[in-house]
């Protein structure tokens, strides 16, 4: 019957089945909705005779905004029920922000594409009407906003008399907690990427960036995920891909997925991508000199592991194995006691959020 219906409709008999639209989804936040019409923008004019369209969910990460983030645990907070729809069919390429992205993705999802990263630096913005310049102008004692662990225990180690408290929210609501004229904030720390996209540039106070806050795995790029066994949507998907950022992101990917972190583990990092010949990165993949610089700070400032490898990459594959070079690295020398010393704060504070005695 099938070969019937298309013989005729190849002989011009039957009208052309009508394509259905690819479905690109994301939460449902106002920056997730500005990040997934600008990657549909993109996708429609890279492959411009097909349909598609967008679609917006509410994920558990934006419902549950009462528990300290990292209580919550669930390492795919914001990518879980999208997911669900998109291995049911109901959508068909994901986007997000590579940072809210876990290291593992479920069986039958993977990365389609890493789109070009902007700056991936923190960025510190002071309350409305106050008059401080950086955060070595803010008086002992002063509240800072970060929901971050990575965030905090950095910045407690070079700013020991800040006092540092949860802000959730997306993030009109947190400059809007942090400018509420009772409210206890006198500053937050935000990604610059989010802040940008959202066109709230104004707002930056100053950059805070490395040695005193190195950024977050995959910070400021966004990504794609797609089904693993849609072989169309994937090429639709990797025309999208930025490669110099995927062997960045990857590479820092692979450095965390050995770290066993997710948003909730004090990881930070800064990695540079430079070609060995010419000083531009073309279009096509090239010989490059990878520098990837790792962290990992104790919740109260110290201790703090930190080291670099520089190492010539010639492939995403090869950057990937610098990640994780990085990451034992890193674990031999400190970083798996502080780690372990965070499971069980853990363990202890869901006990007493759950009222039960904490496993050992
Ligand atoms: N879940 C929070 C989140 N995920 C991605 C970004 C920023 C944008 C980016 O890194 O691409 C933010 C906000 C923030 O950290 O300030």
């Amino acid at each position: 019957m099938g070969s019937i219906v298309s013989l005729l409709s190849g002989a011009g008999f039957l009208p052309e089945p009508e394509q259905k639209p690819v479905i690109l989804a994301s939460r449902a936040s106002t920056l997730a909705q500005i990040q997934t019409n600008a990657v549909l923008d993109t996708i429609r004019s890279l492959n411009p005779t097909n349909e598609f369209a967008a679609s917006f969910m509410t994920t558990e990460g934006d419902k549950n905004q009462a528990q300290a983030l990292y209580l919550l645990g669930g390492k795919s907070l914001w990518t879980k029920e999208l997911e669900v729809a998109l291995l049911e069919g109901d959508v068909d390429i994901l986007v997000h922000c590579v940072k809210d992205v876990p290291t593992t993705l479920p069986p039958g999802c993977e990365l389609g594409a890493i789109l070009e990263r902007e700056d991936p630096v923190d960025v510190l913005v002071v309350k409305k009407g106050l008059p401080y310049k950086s955060l070595a102008d803010l008086p002992d004692g002063s509240v800072v906003g970060t929901s971050s662990v990575r965030r905090v225990a950095q910045l407690r180690k070079s700013f020991p008399k800040l006092e540092f408290k949860d802000i959730r929210g997306n993030l009109n609501t947190r400059l809007a907690k942090l400018d509420a004229p009772t409210g206890p904030y006198v500053a937050i720390i935000l990604a610059k990427a989010g802040l940008v996209r959202l066109g709230f540039d104004s707002r930056i106070t100053c950059p805070v960036a490395s040695p005193t806050l190195y950024y977050a795995v995959g910070q400021g790029a966004l990504c794609v995920e797609v089904r693993s066994d849609d072989p169309k949507i994937k090429t639709l998907a990797a025309s999208l891909n930025h490669w110099q950022t995927e062997w960045q992101c990857r590479a820092e990917r692979a450095c965390l997925r050995v770290l066993e972190g997710g948003c909730s583990v004090p990881v930070g990092v800064e990695t540079t991508l430079v070609p060995l010949r010419g000083t531009t990165l073309g279009k096509e993949p090239e010989r490059c000199m990878l520098t990837l610089t790792g962290t990992v700070t104790g919740l109260q400032g110290t201790p703090h592991v930190e080291h670099t490898i520089m190492e010539e990459v010639g492939s995403v594959t090869e950057a990937e194995a610098i990640g994780v070079l990085l990451a034992r690295y890193l674990m031999d020398h400190g970083a798996k006691a502080i780690l372990e010393d965070i499971g069980k704060d853990r363990d202890n504070r869901n006990a007493i959020a759950n009222k039960v005695p904490a496993a050992n």
